[in-house]
């Protein structure tokens, strides 16, 4: 899949802004950025759901919207809507009969962990339910190509590993896969690539460890039972300060120097302990960076 040089606006809102990015086969590219960077965008204009304003889309070396009547690729979007009235098994054959190659009907259920539900009514399911459902419908098709937008929302913990271990299935296969998501532990856990969005621009992209890496340095976390929790960012080495409840996390790329600072300036200061920078510190500081 390719974009090159792909904008979109809506009104005065730049929601892409002259993104670039070649995605090749087999590869599996997890798409991170705050509310409103764009992925959703991204991902629609990379399935041809979506016109980009300009630039150019390629997908298997057509137009998206051939690819996806050619059968190769595969979707999930966060929120769409379900036929409710159709029972799951009649909904997945539906769609199944769009594409040139389906898996069997049970085949694409059992994938999805539906199998189970197949003579119920998709608009009685529970929210998680659904969702499963939308990724059996995703699956039918035995696409090459997979984009699931938020695949995991609503899941149970459960049905979220199973969703990826179907998913590690079809990457093993050479599948690729691209998906967006605010659960970075799954970033973490299932991309060979992460792509990092903030106000649509690509503003990193390239393996997890090359990620984190850009940002370096140590996280200092500790729980604060202090009244005043101002002055963190004063501390020797500190480059950012996270505050939420009692829980601190500092930024540093000089730990020691942090860490002797702020018990000499801190009582009420728990629980200490150090780790290297990880994936989420990475793109706070990335996305913060760029200046959301
Ligand atoms: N139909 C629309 N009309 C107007 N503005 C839109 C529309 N869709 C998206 N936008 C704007 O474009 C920008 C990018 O939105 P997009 O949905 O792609 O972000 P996102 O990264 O998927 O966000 P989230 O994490 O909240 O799902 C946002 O500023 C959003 O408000």
């Amino acid at each position: 899949m390719e974009l090159k040089d792909v904008s979109k606006r809506y009104g005065g809102t730049v929601a892409l802004d002259a993104v670039d990015l070649d995605v090749g086969q087999g590869e599996t590219v997890a798409v991170l950025g705050p509310n409103g960077a764009g992925k959703t965008t991204l991902l629609s204009i990379a399935l041809g759901l979506l016109d980009p304003g300009s630039g150019a889309v390629r997908v298997f070396g057509r137009t998206p919207v051939e690819a996806l009547h050619a059968g190769g690729v595969g979707v999930l979007l966060q929120d769409s809507g379900l036929l409710e009235d159709a029972r799951v098994a009649e909904l997945v054959a539906a769609v199944a009969g769009m594409y040139p190659r389906p898996l069997p009907v049970e085949a694409a259920m059992r994938a999805a962990g539906v199998a189970e539900l197949a003579t119920r009514r998709v608009g009685r399911l529970s929210g998680g339910q659904q969702q499963r459902v939308r990724f059996a419908l995703a699956l039918v098709g035995d696409p090459k190509l997979l984009v699931l937008d938020e695949p995991t929302v609503g899941l149970d913990v459960e049905s979220r590993r199973a969703l990826w271990q179907e998913v590690r299935a079809r990457t093993a296969q050479g599948s690729t896969v691209i998906f967006a998501t605010h659960y970075l532990t799954e970033a973490d856990d299932y991309a060979d690539r992460v792509v990092l969005l903030a106000g649509g621009k690509i503003i990193a992209d390239g393996p997890v460890n090359t990620i984190k890496s850009l940002v370096g340095g140590t996280e200092v976390r500790f729980v604060f039972e202090g009244a005043d929790a101002s002055g963190f960012e004063t501390l020797p080495g500190v480059r950012q300060v996270r505050i939420e409840g009692r829980a601190v996390a500092l930024h540093t790329g000089d730990s020691d120097a942090t860490l002797r600072a702020l018990f000499a300036a801190f009582d009420d200061v728990r629980e200490v302990h150090t780790m290297s920078t990880d994936l989420e510190s990475a793109v706070v500081s990335l996305a913060g960076g760029a200046g959301r």
